[in-house]
């Protein structure tokens, strides 16, 4: 659906290093594929030049069916008139991704205003956008502060789902969660997936929480990819001392 060739980014001048350094990745209909690596590995960097949100300084990104413009424009108006986007993203931190002084509703169907849709429809279709990640509709008129931090998670993921994207990109999205409510979070993309049929690139440091979650995985280091496969090998007999380091520290923490 979505292929990466020979992506390089390099943010200072060579001999700079690469903070991806020669990266080719694709990305299947209906799939969950979860990139791992240590801090500073380029993990975030690969999925911010997926997204359009940074230009790679080699390489590219190919849809398939090819998409007009930006990943981030909004490729046309579905079902309803309602207005989708090949990929959204959702990121670690929601009290930085989501507006502090905003209600959930405004934060749910901006995306869709931003597309053109009415204000009114747009508030119309936040109500279920908030029962699909499993909230109530009363949160709709809270604000972020008055709602925990996976609830936050829910709201940054029902945003995301409102352009009714084809690819969501998860970037340690659930790193700052417990685990009991890393899990919950887990099952819910699972659910979504299921339900939607969209793709899912999930991004972490840590290797523990994916068992039984990814369809296939990369193990990236210092800007390149070093190990890749299906996953449920991939955990069970990693090839690269890298990897099987990785998943000897989840195994003691
Ligand atoms: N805007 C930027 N300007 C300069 N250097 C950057 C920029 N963004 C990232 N880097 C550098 O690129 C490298 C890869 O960073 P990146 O954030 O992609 O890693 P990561 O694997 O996502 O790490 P983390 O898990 O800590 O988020 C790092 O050395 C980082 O310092």
């Amino acid at each position: 659906m979505v292929e990466m060739a020979h992506i390089v980014k390099r943010f200072g001048q060579p001999p700079a290093a690469a903070a991806v350094d020669g990266v080719s990745l694709a990305i299947r209909e209906r799939e969950t594929y979860v990139l791992v690596g240590e801090s500073g590995s380029g993990k975030s960097t690969l999925a911010r030049i997926l997204v359009g949100l940074e230009r790679p300084s080699e390489g590219e990104v190919r849809w398939f069916p090819p998409q007009p413009g930006s990943a981030f424009a909004a490729h046309g108006h579905g079902k309803g008139g309602v207005p989708s986007s090949p990929v959204q993203m959702v990121f670690q931190n929601p009290d930085r991704s989501l507006n502090p002084y905003w209600r959930v509703q405004n934060i749910i169907a901006e995306p869709l205003v931003l597309q053109g849709m009415a204000r009114r429809e747009a508030y119309a279709l936040a109500g279920g956008l908030l029962e699909q990640v499993r909230l109530p509709r009363g949160l709709l008129l809270r604000r972020p502060s008055e709602c925990s931090g996976g609830q936050k998670q829910r709201i940054a993921v029902a945003r995301a789902l409102a352009l009714r994207p084809r690819l969501l990109v998860a970037d340690e999205m659930t790193s700052a969660l417990d685990p009991a409510t890393e899990a919950d979070m887990m099952q819910l993309l699972m659910d979504l997936q299921w339900d939607s049929g969209m793709s899912i690139l999930f991004i972490t440091h840590r290797l523990d929480a994916v068992h039984g979650f990814a369809d296939r995985m990369g193990v990236m280091r210092q800007g390149r990819i070093v190990e890749e496969g299906e996953a449920a090998s991939l955990l069970r007999q990693p090839s690269t001392a890298y990897a099987k380091a990785l998943l000897a520290a989840c195994q003691y923490t």
